[in-house]
């Protein structure tokens, strides 16, 4: 197994505040690695490290075997990024927002249209692709922001919260096509998540995020068996690791935020 995300020692300080507190890990070539934990955990500010939108304080990583700091180009052109705000246009069709990704990425101009009409193809939005995305679902949306990310075939894929908001319907959907990728392309995903249910569904691997630290990692069923307790779910174990967070991460900020972006979805 070679470790195609190696994460150093890495922290993040916002004046005051350090959001992320030294974490070190590694992910595999082919895994579906979440970051689970409350709001204000740290997650997205790792995330936005690995994706090189946020330089580090301190420490580093190597994705896909370019350093994030020194080689931020490389990085950038080797992965696939699903951020949480939407990132596609509602005032173009899927085709011409794909169009522009395609442009940003350099793929060569014989090249665009085959490779839209195939990771159109991919995420079921060949028959959508000539509408106006502001007449599409908020899954239909998220399945287009997915096929922007995969148009320069990247070997690695970040997804902050791909599914907050939607229903279970379009999320089953997104695993669904996560889960494909994974198996036919080899692919590595790296997500975060709030949601048990998606981590424990989707994920080989989780690391449990707490106040800037990653306080425990391991395979779902690893984790599980490090908590007592008759047939401990994934519930327990956060509960366990980050149970006070649950209580005082600030649940109305979480609230809010999901509605809002279900409502800009939707
Ligand atoms: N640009 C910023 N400036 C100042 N503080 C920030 C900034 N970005 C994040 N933070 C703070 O860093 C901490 C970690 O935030 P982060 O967004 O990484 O957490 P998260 O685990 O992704 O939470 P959520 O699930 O709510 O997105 C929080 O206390 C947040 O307020």
């Amino acid at each position: 197994m070679t470790a195609i995300i190696q994460v150093r020692q890495l922290v993040k300080r916002f004046g005051d505040h350090e959001a992320v507190k030294g974490i070190s890990f590694e992910v595999e070539q082919g895994e579906v690695f979440g970051l689970l934990g409350p709001n204000g955990a740290g997650k997205s500010t790792t995330i936005k490290m690995l994706t090189t939108l946020l330089s580090p304080t301190a420490g580093g990583a190597t994705v896909n075997g370019f350093d994030i700091i020194h080689q931020t180009n490389a990085v950038r052109s080797s992965i696939g990024y699903v951020p949480q705000a939407l990132s596609a246009d509602g005032n173009l069709t899927g085709f011409e927002n794909l169009l522009i990704f395609a442009k940003l990425y350099s793929l060569p101009r014989a090249r665009r249209k085959e490779r839209i009409e195939e990771v159109l193809s991919f995420v079921g939005l060949t028959d959508a692709s000539g509408q106006l995305v502001r007449n599409y679902s908020g899954g239909m949306i998220r399945r287009l922001e997915v096929a922007q990310s995969l148009l320069h075939q990247p070997r690695v894929l970040f997804l902050d919260e791909p599914t907050v908001g939607l229903d279970p319907v379009a999320r089953q959907a997104i695993w669904d096509h996560l889960m494909q990728l994974r198996q036919e392309n080899d692919m590595t995903i790296f997500l975060t998540t709030h949601s048990m249910e998606e981590a424990d569904s989707l994920c080989s691997r989780i690391g449990i995020m707490h106040w800037g630290e990653i306080v425990a990692i391991g395979t779902p069923d690893e984790l599980k068996a490090t908590v007592d307790g008759e047939d401990p779910d994934l519930n327990d174990v956060f509960v366990y690791y980050a149970g006070d967070a649950l209580e005082s991460g600030g649940s109305y900020r979480e609230t809010s935020r999901a509605r809002r972006t279900a409502r800009r979805l939707g």
